[in-house]
């Protein structure tokens, strides 16, 4: 893990997304350091997501830059930062049901393996997110927490540095959720730096990343998910008082 002074992986500085007169994004500054797990809270409609398109290239700032290792990426079109090692799994899952677990990868994997390479590839992949399922089952069959896992692997499929996950517990059980946690300990030891959005807070705790809370676009609060636990002035926007 690099020191705090090292440079930040990817930088948002004074992002405004405008959509009309609605500002999803309104003057947002927010560093990712190199190898952390960090995690995103914010009430309904904080501009969590919006952040995530901005980062990847769907929704360009009204105003504002976005800078990836170092370089100014704001007006690089998406496949051109994900060529750049980022990637992401929104909040929706875009598996396809009627295709086979290996035929779901295999777009993604294409991109940057020749056929002949791709079922090994897709095999240490399912490994990777410890997804034990045959790749010839269809994605139908498999349960929602392996096709949110799958969707994982998908986003993984480039090899990214930055992974940006936006709701990966979304419809799972305890246990699920404990192996989604554990799944992206996994990634990140081995030197993918994660960005998650979440509302699952015993989930967030057990990934012991840095935390952010965003509020109405911007930064409301930063530190450990202890320290944000405990902020009274973030208990009352967004954990409720207890
Ligand atoms: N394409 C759009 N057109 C108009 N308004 C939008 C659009 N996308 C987002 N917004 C608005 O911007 C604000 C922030 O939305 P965003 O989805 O980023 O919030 P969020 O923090 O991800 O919310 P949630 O937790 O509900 O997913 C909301 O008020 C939303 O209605």
């Amino acid at each position: 893990m690099n020191m705090p002074s090292s440079p930040p992986l990817l930088e948002v500085r004074d992002v405004v997304k405008a959509y009309g007169g609605v500002r999803a994004l309104n003057g947002l500054n927010l560093s990712v350091r190199q190898g952390e797990i960090h995690c995103i809270l914010g009430p309904n409609g904080a501009g969590k997501s919006t952040f995530f398109k901005t980062i990847m290239g769907t929704e360009r700032p009204t105003t504002g830059r976005v800078f990836y290792k170092g370089q100014d990426v704001t007006r690089l079109p998406a496949y051109a930062r994900a060529r750049r090692g980022l990637s992401v799994k929104f909040q929706n899952l875009r598996t396809f049901g009627d295709l086979s677990v290996l035929q779901n990868l295999y777009p993604a994997l294409r991109r940057r393996f020749s056929p002949p390479e791709i079922p090994g590839k897709a095999e240490e992949l399912l490994a990777r997110v410890r997804l034990d399922v045959s790749p010839d089952r269809l994605v139908k069959h498999i349960s929602h927490g392996q096709q949110q896992w799958l969707a994982i692997a998908t986003a993984m499929a480039s090899e990214p540095d930055l992974l940006l996950l936006d709701e990966p517990t979304a419809g799972l059980g305890p246990e699920e959720t404990h192996l989604t946690a554990e799944i992206i300990r996994d990634l990140n030891a081995a030197k993918v730096t994660v960005v998650v959005i979440e509302h699952d807070m015993g989930f967030i705790r057990s990934l012991c990343g840095r935390t952010s809370v965003l509020h109405y676009g911007a930064l409301f609060a930063q530190g450990t998910f202890e320290e944000m636990a405990a902020d009274p002035r973030v208990q009352k926007i967004y954990l409720g008082t207890e």
